[in-house]
């Protein structure tokens, strides 16, 4: 029998809010495959502290539809925002609306506190699909905390779908490094395992940040010139978030920049990148068996600081590291592959996470389908009850 390949677009908006990253994959939601192009649009300076700011007014959000103050209108301008990131990239590769069947939109975690059953994901669906004229699935994270996992992390699925259309070699572990990082061990016999590491580049961009202005460490050219200090490494690496035996998805305000009179600029930016390079080799110690490899995507892997340091631990414990371009992967583009991927996986009703990957108690599918023709939002059968449609 031969299986529906579709051809969807991923929109993630990270962490880091550094902008929004946008690919192309053809797929059957399992193990076909297919990279296409894909590109980064970096948010103006203004717009990521109008995100900082909603980040702060959600601070006390208890009903994750609420949209207090500017929320509301910073939801509406995100999307409107990955509207236009859709139709540039659209034009770009000489596409039209019509020979896309899905949108995955990641939208922007402004919230997400797992103990609470809470993560908030602004991007607004139906409003996505009624101006790019392509169903969206959203809202991707909130069905797993239904059912009791974690809500993130989600990619897990897809690296294993990765490794296989690319027959990687097992066991190999994949190492996101964004705002925050995150592990997808995948085992010879395909079997995943996933988890939250510890902060990635977020105290690193917000330190540089605080002191330069700059969003953040180019190359780790602030922090090859500084030096570690152990005392405030061990800060952050005496956490029980890595020692705990509970495996717990992060919200990027659960690590905080240490205060500006702590450290010299470089002192303090060389410390956190060795903090992010050792949280990912302490929390790989969870995982079944001593990881042999590494690939690394996301951003951090462009800090060279942060990739020697990891090398560098690695090889102590006879593994190996490398950027998931050496692999044959995209390390920038491999988050909107992924949300490509689940949407196609949520429209076939196929599970998104299961017990390894974020804790739920069984594999679960999740996300809410917007369709363009203004017919409302409505989840996959047994996610939840359709939403109302607008208006
Ligand atoms: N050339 C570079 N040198 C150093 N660091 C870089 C470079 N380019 C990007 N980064 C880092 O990568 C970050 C963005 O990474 P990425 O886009 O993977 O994160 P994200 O998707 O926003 O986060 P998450 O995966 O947590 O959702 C930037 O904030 C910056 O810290
Ligand atoms: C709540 C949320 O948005 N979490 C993000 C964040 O950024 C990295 C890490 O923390 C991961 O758990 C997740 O994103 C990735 C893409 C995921 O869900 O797989």
């Amino acid at each position: 029998m031969t299986k529906t390949i579709r051809t969807a677009i991923g929109l993630m908006s990270g962490t880091s809010m550094d902008g929004i990253d946008i690919a192309l994959l053809r797929t059957d939601g399992q193990n076909v495959v297919e990279r296409g192009p894909s590109m980064g649009i970096a948010y103006d300076p203004s717009f990521r502290d109008r995100l900082k700011r909603a980040l702060v007014a959600a601070r006390d959000l208890t009903d994750r539809t609420a949209r207090p103050g500017d929320l509301s209108a910073v939801e509406r301008t995100l999307t409107l925002r990955h509207a236009v990131a859709v139709s540039d990239f659209l034009y770009r590769h000489d596409l039209s609306p019509g020979e896309i069947d899905v949108i995955g939109f990641h939208g922007q975690t402004v919230l997400h506190r797992p103990d609470e059953a809470l993560t908030v994901q602004l991007g607004d669906g139906a409003l996505l699909a009624k101006t790019t004229g392509i169903p969206v699935v959203f809202d991707m994270r909130a069905n797993d905390m239904v059912h009791g996992g974690q809500g993130a992390p989600l990619i897990p699925v897809y690296h294993a779908a990765l490794a296989a259309s690319a027959g990687q070699a097992l066991p190999t572990v994949f190492v996101n490094i964004g705002g925050i990082s995150n592990l997808t061990f995948i085992g010879r016999n395909g079997e995943i395992v996933a988890y939250d590491s510890g902060p990635g580049n977020t105290l690193i961009d917000q330190w540089v940040e605080m002191h330069t202005g700059a969003a953040y460490d180019q190359d780790g050219e602030i922090a090859s010139t500084g030096k570690v200090l152990p005392s405030l490494a061990d800060r952050y690496l005496g956490s029980s978030f890595f020692s705990s035996n509970q495996r717990r998805s992060l919200d990027r305000n659960d690590f905080l920049p240490p205060q500006k009179g702590e450290a010299g600029l470089a002192d303090g930016a060389r410390t956190l990148a060795h903090v992010t390079a050792a949280a990912i080799l302490k929390s790989a110690k969870h995982l079944p068996e001593p990881p042999a490899l590494y690939i690394v995507c996301g951003g951090g892997r462009l800090n060279r600081v942060i990739m020697q340091d990891l090398l560098d631990l690695a090889r102590v414990e006879n593994a190996r590291v490398i950027a998931a371009e050496e692999a044959g992967f995209d390390g920038d583009a491999m988050e909107a592959e992924a949300w490509a991927y689940l949407a196609v996986r949520s429209l076939l009703n196929l599970p998104l996470t299961f017990p390894g990957t974020t804790g739920v108690a069984a594999a679960v599918t999740g996300g809410v389908l917007s369709m363009p023709e203004n017919q409302g939002s409505c989840a996959p059968p047994n996610v939840f009850p359709c939403r109302k449609p607008p208006g």
